[in-house]
């Protein structure tokens, strides 16, 4: 039995006047990278959010390592990066990362009780050494994301979302943070990251594939092109679009 580390069933979300999330169901596999594809306004910060347990939800259930999404146990077992970093720009880089070590109780040498990633580790991981100490407010764009990303898996946690965080980057650094999150996989991490670039999929385990608040399938990059017979994932996705428009008519 395939091990999950994120279960979802039957999820509803409304915000405002939009149904942002309808009837989701999915599974995201420890140990893997998933790949939480689609347009934008699919629905997949929100997504993110409910299984963070910060997004009020209308229906359904997110279970997340165990636990109820948002329960006060999986605070320190999930890393989470949003689109706006959220760094202090007038702090160096290790400065800033020894403020997040300490706010969540994560030794920042060597991690909480001697456990998991401290500060020097993550800056060599998101390849950040020779920023160690210049300010934030200071680095390129790629490496800002970078600094919210070394921030996420201070204390090593379990569960690592990542929204859309190769978002403006060039793609020698996109190459270097895929190259990242397949060894953070490797070394057993469950990996959920968000994009609207089709060409990551194909750097997944697993997708899931988001249009309109509704899951159009969760396949693996392979199926998804033997299926549709497209020769990208972008043309698989919108021959799937086109597929479920034709289904949504009769
Ligand atoms: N605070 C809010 N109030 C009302 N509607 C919202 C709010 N936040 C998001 N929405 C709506 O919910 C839907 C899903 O938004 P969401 O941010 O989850 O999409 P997304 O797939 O992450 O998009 P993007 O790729 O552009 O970030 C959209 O139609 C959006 O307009």
């Amino acid at each position: 039995m395939m091990n999950s580390a994120v279960v979802v069933r039957d999820l509803r979300v409304v915000r405002g006047s939009t149904t942002a999330l309808d009837d989701v169901t999915l599974t995201v596999p420890a140990g893997r990278v998933t790949g939480l594809l689609g347009p934008s306004g699919s629905g997949k910060t929100t997504l993110m959010r409910a299984i963070l347990g910060v997004q009020v939800v209308t229906g359904g259930s997110v279970t997340v390592l165990g636990e109820d999404a948002g329960s006060r146990g999986l605070r320190r077992r999930i890393g989470y990066v949003t689109q706006a970093p959220s760094v202090y720009e007038d702090l160096t880089v290790a400065e800033n990362l020894r403020y997040f070590a300490r706010v969540l109780g994560v030794n920042g040498r060597g991690g909480r009780h001697g456990g998991g990633r401290g500060v020097d580790e993550v800056v060599t991981t998101v390849g950040l050494r020779g920023q160690r100490d210049q300010l934030v407010g200071s680095l390129s764009g790629g490496q800002l994301s970078r600094v919210s990303l070394a921030a996420a898996l201070l204390g090593s946690p379990e569960l690592l979302v990542l929204d859309e965080p190769t978002v403006g980057l060039d793609p020698v650094l996109r190459e270097a943070l895929w190259s990242t999150f397949r060894e953070l996989a490797a070394a057993g991490t469950t990996l959920l990251v968000s994009s609207h670039v089709m060409d990551e999929a194909n750097r997944c385990d697993g997708l899931v594939l988001l249009r309109d608040g509704r899951v159009l399938t969760q396949t693996t990059p392979d199926e998804l092109l033997g299926r549709t017979g497209a020769p990208t994932a972008e043309a698989a996705f919108l021959a799937l679009v086109a597929d479920a428009g034709t289904e949504d008519d009769r």
